[in-house]
């Protein structure tokens, strides 16, 4: 991929973007595997990359402002604002013109930037979201309410000139942090939720929820981790069933009537598929469609997005269950239930990775299958230090993040000795 900002050095956020695109792969999974080695079961090994596309793959803008309000300059958090990067590569078609429109909108309703160092100003961030389908959802972080009225007047000869933004909020950021956003979301025009088609399912990405980087990458990496779970209770179903004694359908041992007919002598419970850190669903939705009669749940912290996964499943018809709850309480509360532990345990939390208590109870709850999709190799590593009993049967390197040294990692993990 070509950049004129990159090549010019007025942004460097692409650290890798010199090497040629096959060595970003090869090197970014040499780091992940080795990282990673100790952890690996024996005969244990590693299969092909996830890789899309290196260009047009952005499903969210987060842009910084700089400027005046006349001249507003949209460039990235943490690095000057000196160029507008609108016309970033990274973004899908579409992107630059609207950002463009959220600058005219900026000087007709006279909204100032904020400025980091005096603390004053209005304007702190433009965030959009772009579906494949083309479609965009613009969020102006702003540090008080003050410029809303301005904002609302002016909004509808934005709308009319870019009728790709569906849905425009107001994200309200008082506190002088890094973070991006703030706690509050004002709707300012349109829907509550944009469509963004992700593997086999559609996602409905709301203001305030997770929404993985690349969409195409994204919606592979749930359906390897599917793909692995089918694997998982298909082993199961042939491991249940005693020799002679065929499934009642076994070029289907997930049909609901083969695993839920209770005249059957090997009826079995459904299968129960926790997704921990679930965001909009993208794992438990490609769970619920491959494998129908599991039990399949979704825990998450952000009410916003547990919102959108409960409008995917409705949607897509999807049996699927999802609560806002701290992942590790609700867990750990959960398997003390009548029903005890699940099947299988999926978990994708943020950098931070699941820490020591969920590790500790991982460890020690019997769950034998679990797959954990990580954005952060180091916490993975140090994760499954503290969950001696499990160890990686099969991985893939997740290029997630193309040109950077960030890498999404998925490994299916399976519990090798008890406690
Ligand atoms: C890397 S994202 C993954 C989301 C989702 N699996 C996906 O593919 O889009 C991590 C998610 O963990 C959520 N999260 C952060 N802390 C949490 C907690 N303590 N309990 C539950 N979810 C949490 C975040 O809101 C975010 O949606």
């Amino acid at each position: 991929m070509r950049c004129h900002h990159f090549e010019s050095g007025e942004c460097r956020s692409c650290t890798l973007l010199d090497l040629p695109r096959a060595r970003q792969v090869a090197e970014g999974r040499e780091r992940v595997e080795t990282l990673l080695a100790p952890f690996l079961a024996t005969g244990a090994a590693w299969q092909a990359p996830i890789v899309g596309a290196e260009s047009g793959f952005r499903a969210r803008g987060k842009m910084a402002v700089g400027g005046t309000a006349q001249e507003p300059v949209l460039g990235l958090p943490g690095q000057a604002l000196t160029a507008d990067l609108c016309d970033c590569p990274l973004y899908p078609d579409g992107v630059e013109a609207v950002l463009e429109g959220a600058k005219a909108l900026i000087r007709r309703a006279q909204v100032p930037p904020y400025d980091v160092a005096r603390r004053r100003g209005e304007l702190k961030n433009v965030l959009v979201t772009a579906s494949p389908d083309g479609e965009h959802l613009l969020r102006l972080v702003l540090r008080s309410e003050k410029a809303l009225g301005r904002i609302r007047e002016h909004l509808p000869a934005m709308l009319a000139a870019h009728p790709s933004v569906i849905a425009v909020t107001a994200n309200i950021h008082p506190d002088h942090t890094t973070r991006v956003e703030g706690e509050q979301e004002i709707p300012l025009a349109g829907a509550s939720s944009i469509a963004v088609r992700t593997g086999d399912v559609t996602l409905f990405a709301r203001p305030q929820s997770f929404l993985q980087t690349h969409t195409g990458v994204a919606g592979d990496l749930y359906r390897q981790g599917a793909a692995w779970i089918s694997e998982i209770l298909q082993e199961r179903t042939a491991a249940d069933t005693p020799a002679g004694e065929a499934s009642a359908d076994p070029e289907n041992p997930e049909n609901p009537e083969s695993r839920a007919n209770p005249a059957s002598p090997a009826a079995v419970p459904a299968p129960r598929i926790w997704d921990l850190y679930c965001g909009l669903g993208g794992f438990a939705l490609h769970v619920a469609r491959a494998l129908p009669s599991a039990r399949v749940t979704g825990v998450e912290v952000s009410a916003q997005a547990i919102d959108g996964a409960r409008e995917s499943a409705a949607a897509q018809r999807l049996p699927a269950t999802f609560l806002a709850d701290d992942a590790t309480a609700w867990a750990i509360r959960e398997a003390a239930g009548e029903d005890g532990p699940p099947d299988v345990v999926v978990v994708n939390p943020p950098r931070r990775g699941i820490g020591p208590e969920l590790a500790a109870w991982l460890e020690r709850s019997g769950v034998r299958d679990i797959v954990y999709s990580s954005c952060n190799p180091t916490t993975l590593a140090t994760d499954l230090a503290a969950m001696p009993s499990v160890r990686v049967t099969a991985g893939r390197f997740v290029d997630m993040f193309p040109h950077t040294e960030h890498a999404e990692v998925i490994v299916r993990l399976r519990r090798t000795s008890t406690t």
